[in-house]
């Protein structure tokens, strides 16, 4: 029976479908399965040639326990991903010897983070039908989570989703993208603030019990476990694409909140032969510097050319930290109290823990820019700002196993850095050539807790 378990050890051990639709858990921590599924070395070479859909379907079964069957996992793997701009899905280029880049921004919101949402869209629409009941999406985002969570929840009759994003924070496009849909079940709310408040406060509404159980909260960012499950299967169609399970395979990744690289450690934890996985951050360098020096402290996020990833406060650390002090909630809890008043030290115990899986890097303003002029005149590839922070830090930790740097967004996301940079400005793809024209849908809303949740109370279809 597959069960999952709260980072602080005293919520509800809950099934698969429960977790997801559960987000955060009722003690403040995150879900994660009580065991790691494995793959043998078989099982993982018989993957070499199958299409995305059968390698993730085959990847993320195991998972599910019963909350869904074979049949009924397929169709929706299938629809996931059905809207895809190409047939791989994940298409592997190569830059330079040994080193790759995964192509993850051919969804319909040109992020990866379309390769989880589109499924939890999904999966969400299926479990609530069945249920006969509805929820109260609410999500934080820095651009990319929130505009893939409304293309992937627009119009359908069991949600409400409520997206707060920092005003002024986001890349025309992504806001864009957010605000464009005329849907009334999907809601843009831009706060006064930077990420970390949007999410603290999403964090608030779930820790607010009355408020959570009235409106039938859900969460879709990487609180989430379906979001990082989903993130997994890409790792396995690269590595098994360079040689796995014959050879190692490392991968660097443009990180935030740390979920997208703890998909690839639950890769690894799988059976995946992955060497290192380099987190690669911008200037808002916490996680860097928390693996260089043991310390955790939140000092201001810094608005830079890669958005997306300015954050400090990663919600998904703590999952690995759970596994770093050996599964242990009451301390991660005592961590993430520590947490509220400033920061923490890790233990040396932990830290060489977290090291043996992790290595990091950081890249500069200056360096980002440089790495997207670079590697166009090298490589012919036209890099968005947040996979470009990923392929400078994934040069320096060059190895004997061949590197993938997961390309995390479209550069026409992102079109005045890459400009910057080129001379290119990149054009939106002519699915979406439109967005700059319609109009636009957008709540302005103040940091504050009650404020949001009496929007989201009038605004709900409940
Ligand atoms: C384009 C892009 N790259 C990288 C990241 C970082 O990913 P994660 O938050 O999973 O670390 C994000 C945001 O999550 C993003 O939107
Ligand atoms: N970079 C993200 C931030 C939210 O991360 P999530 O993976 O927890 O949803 C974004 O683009 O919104």
């Amino acid at each position: 029976m597959m069960q999952y378990i709260s980072t602080r050890g005293s919520a509800p051990t809950l099934t698969f479908d429960e977790a997801m639709l559960t987000g955060l858990a009722r003690d403040g921590g995150l879900y994660v399965p009580a065991e790691i599924p494995t793959m043998t070395a078989e099982d993982i070479a018989a993957l070499a040639g199958l299409p995305y859909e059968e390698v993730a379907f085959r990847v993320m079964r195991p998972y599910l326990g019963t909350s869904f069957t074979d049949d009924e996992f397929r169709g929706i793997i299938e629809r996931a991903y059905a809207g895809f701009g190409h047939d791989a899905r994940a298409p592997l280029k190569q830059l330079a010897p040994g080193h790759f880049l995964c192509e993850l921004f051919h969804g319909p919101t040109l992020a990866f983070k379309d390769f989880a949402m589109q499924l939890i869209g999904q999966l969400f629409e299926f479990e609530l039908k069945r249920r006969d009941s509805r929820v109260t999406i609410v999500g934080a985002t820095s651009g990319d989570t929130g505009s893939a969570a409304i293309e992937a929840f627009r119009g359908l009759d069991a949600v409400d989703v409520f997206i707060l994003f920092p005003h002024g924070r986001v890349s025309e496009v992504q806001r864009r993208q957010m605000t464009a849909p005329s849907e009334d079940n999907v809601h843009a709310l831009a706060l006064d603030g930077h990420f970390d408040d949007c999410q603290a406060r999403v964090k608030d509404m779930f820790n607010d019990f009355e408020f959570r159980d009235g409106v039938k909260l859900a969460g879709v960012n990487s609180i989430n476990w379906a979001r990082v499950l989903a993130q997994v299967v890409y790792y396995f169609t690269s590595a098994v694409a360079l040689g796995a399970p014959h050879r190692k395979v490392s991968f660097t990744v443009p990180t935030g909140n740390f979920g997208d690289i703890f998909a690839g450690y639950i890769a690894k934890r799988m059976g995946l032969p992955i060497d290192r996985l380099v987190v690669a951050t911008n200037q808002n360098d916490i996680l860097h510097r928390c693996l260089s020096t043991s310390e955790y402290m939140v000092d201001g996020v810094i608005p830079s050319i890669s958005p997306s990833m300015d954050i400090q406060v990663s919600s998904n650390f703590e999952r690995a930290l759970f596994d770093a002090y050996g599964r242990d909630g009451t301390a991660v809890a005592q961590l993430m109290d520590e947490l509220k008043a400033g920061g923490f030290k890790v233990s040396q115990g932990a830290l060489q823990a977290l090291r043996e899986n992790f290595d990091s890097g950081r890249c500069s303003e200056e360096e980002t820019l440089a790495t997207i002029t670079r590697t166009l005149k090298h490589s012919a590839e036209l890099l968005c700002p947040h996979s470009a922070v990923g392929v400078h830090v994934a040069e320096a930790h060059m190895g004997s196993s061949p590197m993938v740097t997961l390309a995390t967004a479209h550069p026409a996301k992102f079109p005045d850095a890459v400009e910057k940079a080129t001379g290119v400005r990149p054009g939106l793809p002519p699915r979406m050539a439109d967005l700059y024209e319609r109009s636009e849908r957008v709540t302005r809303v103040e940091n504050d807790l009650l404020a949001i949740e009496t929007l989201i109370k009038d605004r709900i279809h409940l």
